[in-house]
């Protein structure tokens, strides 16, 4: 079948999935660009892994069909594809070295001994690997062993890699050194990555684009930013981000809510509308516009910034991120009351 370059690697067109009478994936509709580091991401059960595990050929949809390349892969199994799955655990053969582990799908695809080492060592030295090459696999770490996976995996410069929570059991630390090899792999070798992980700053340092998945559909597909700054859906307005939802029936530029009426730059209607923590101002005193108070209930470092908790009077949680210097200047105590204030125009309207 002719396959233009410009069509999508991947198509994903009406696919479901059952087990038993348990749905895991509904009406799956996904397009995966060439190239692109596409990431999967939701809670637990949302059907991200089982939409993975579909692409790997370890699942056959129950109706749909699914295309790699313009070829229907539905009844194509695991080893008659080109996509290699990296997991977590992924079970590396303990009887084997790193370098035969590494040089096995080479091995398997008949290049010489020569060859299949020197390519080899060109992934372990990619990987940190140089000098480990002889070592078993149980002499490993958790994350030298994950490197040897990816090393395995890529040796063979497949066009898609499969990735399902792969640096999960490793240190904060090596996350981080990881994330910023697998970005630069990805793009040196443009091979499209497929990434499934519940963090979110994995799928956002990472990723071209996101799916956020929940209940076994697509909530929304876009850039790291677009989804960070625009979801669609209170469910993932909650899901990333650290984000404040508004509701309630605007007339004229002023949304009616348990606290009053609060000015907003949205159109006449029930709307949801998302006031994202890092764009909230603490003030013990009144702002201009749109404020609402809350009592403070705690604080969270998190790194860029400090997580500041709120409750309003009618109970709903809110979040603000202060700064170091900030927090001092405020010094809040449990229970104590405050002004949350934002630019009107700073926020979102949710589609729904
Ligand atoms: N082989 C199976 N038999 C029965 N139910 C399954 C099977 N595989 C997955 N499921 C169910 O389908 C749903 C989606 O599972 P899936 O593993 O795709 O979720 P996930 O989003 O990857 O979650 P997690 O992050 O916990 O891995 C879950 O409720 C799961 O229990």
């Amino acid at each position: 079948m002719f396959d233009a370059p410009s069509t999508p690697l991947v198509q994903f067109r009406s696919v479901h999935k059952a087990f038993g009478t348990y749905v895991a994936v509904k009406s799956l509709d996904l397009d995966i660009r060439r190239g692109e580091f596409l990431a999967l991401m939701g809670p637990s059960g949302c059907g991200k892994t089982t939409t993975l595990r579909m692409l790997a050929g370890l699942e056959a949809p129950t109706s749909g069909s699914i295309t790699i390349g313009g070829r229907v892969m539905n009844d194509v199994p695991p080893h008659r594809r080109d996509t290699p799955l990296v997991w977590q655990s992924l079970a590396l053969f303990p009887f084997l070295s790193v370098i035969e582990n590494v040089e096995f799908g080479l091995r398997m695809r008949g290049i010489s001994p020569k060859e299949r080492r020197e390519r080899a060592m060109v992934w372990l030295d990619r990987m940190a690997l140089a000098g480990f090459e002889n070592r078993r696999i149980d002499q490993l770490s958790g994350g030298q062993r994950q490197r040897v996976a990816l090393a395995r995996s890529l040796v063979t410069e497949p066009e898609m890699l499969l990735l399902d929570e792969p640096l999960s059991a490793l240190d904060a630390h090596l996350v981080i050194r990881m994330q910023g090899v697998l970005t630069r792999l990805q793009k040196e070798l443009g091979i499209t990555f497929v990434y499934v992980t519940h963090s979110q700053s994995e799928a956002f340092a990472m990723a071209d684009r996101v799916v956020i998945m929940g209940h076994g559909e697509i909530e929304q597909i876009g850039t790291p930013q677009e989804i960070f700054r625009g979801p669609r859906s209170r469910f993932v307005a909650e899901f990333v981000g650290r984000n404040n939802i508004l509701s309630g029936p605007v007339t004229a530029g002023i949304m009616q809510t348990p606290q009053g009426g609060i000015p907003v730059s949205a159109p006449d209607g029930q709307r949801d509308i998302v006031v994202a923590a890092d764009r909230v101002t603490v003030s013990r005193d009144r702002p201009e516009g749109a404020a609402l108070r809350a009592a403070f209930l705690s604080e969270e470092f998190a790194g860029t910034g400090i997580i500041c908790y709120f409750e309003t009077p009618d109970g709903a949680e809110w979040k603000a991120q202060v700064g170091e210097k900030q927090l001092a200047a405020l010094n809040p105590e449990s229970g104590q009351d405050f002004w949350l204030s934002w630019d009107s125009t700073n926020t979102h309207v949710m589609e729904r």
